[in-house]
């Protein structure tokens, strides 16, 4: 395993933006932890890499890493160039060629002064810069967060082939599409909880949506008139069962009402 958090916990005075949670990244798999507004996620990247200190718990990481933070800001005074003229100097990991390349890809120009970018133009030298370290291991903070359809695009794709390359991608998104396509394994965060995790076509597999008038195991999805409508395990089903989808199965666990 290139890394495994054991019942980490962080709290913010009795905020639990993360209450004990464990899970475990194998070598070149790419992991998804997903989650709405305020589930924790951040705080849970930033416990692992040590930018928070963590309250309780074990954190096992083997291998070097590089972090993209969910707050992209760069030296605004800096060209793009110089930017990585300095990344160059400070990290020997840094591959600026390979930045170059990113920045050739994502059609931004190196002479471009980093204080007249755009938001997601922004991200995508933050990119650049990220995804041109030769390390183990990738913490990405919402990469595709403010960018258009096609740089998304550009983005998984180079997120892709750092996986086919056998590095590790552990990301953060509340993007379910864009996780569907390219996550290997997912944990679906929820209230400083993970409140399911596993490969997605496991997950999928796992859960249907069923109507029944009776109470039984799992969530509770819609309301109709005089029936329930479920998200629960295959084998806890009874009445009329729909496949779900992965939208509804993660709104069903985060947001679709409380645990019957
Ligand atoms: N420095 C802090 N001080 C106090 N509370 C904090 C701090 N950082 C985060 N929190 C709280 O902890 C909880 C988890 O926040 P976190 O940023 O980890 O969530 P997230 O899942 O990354 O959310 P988002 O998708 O909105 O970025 C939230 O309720 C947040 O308000």
């Amino acid at each position: 395993m290139i890394l495994q958090v054991e019942n980490l916990k962080k709290y913010y005075k009795s905020k639990k933006a993360v209450d004990g949670i464990s899970f475990k990244v194998g070598k070149g798999e790419i992991f998804a932890l997903l989650g709405p507004n305020g589930a924790g996620k951040t705080t849970t990247l930033k416990c692992i890499i040590g930018l928070r200190k963590k309250d309780d718990g074990k954190v096992e990481l083997n291998g070097n890493f590089t972090y993209l933070p969910e707050k992209k800001e760069l030296y605004k005074s800096l060209t793009i160039k110089k930017m990585f003229e300095v990344t160059q100097e400070l990290s020997k990991h840094f591959n600026i060629e390979k930045a170059f390349d990113y920045l050739k890809e994502f059609n931004i120009e190196k002479d471009e002064k980093i204080a007249n970018l755009s938001h997601g133009m922004t991200t995508l030298v933050y990119l650049s810069i990220v995804l041109s370290e030769d390390v183990d291991i990738y913490f990405l903070d919402e990469p595709t967060w403010g960018l258009d359809p096609l740089m998304q695009k550009k983005v998984i794709e180079s997120i892709r082939r750092l996986a086919f390359d056998g590095k590790t991608v552990f990301y953060t998104s509340h993007i379910l599409s864009e996780v569907e396509k390219i996550a290997d394994k997912v944990a679906i965060m929820s209230k400083g909880h993970i409140v399911e995790m596993g490969y997605l076509d496991e997950i999928k597999e796992k859960y249907v949506l069923c109507s029944t008038k009776e109470h039984i195991q799992g969530y509770l999805y819609k309301k109709t008139n005089d029936e329930n409508i479920y998200l629960c395990k295959k084998e806890e089903a009874k009445g009329d069962i729909q496949p779900a989808n992965f939208e509804t199965i993660f709104e069903a666990l985060v947001k679709g009402g409380d645990k019957i």
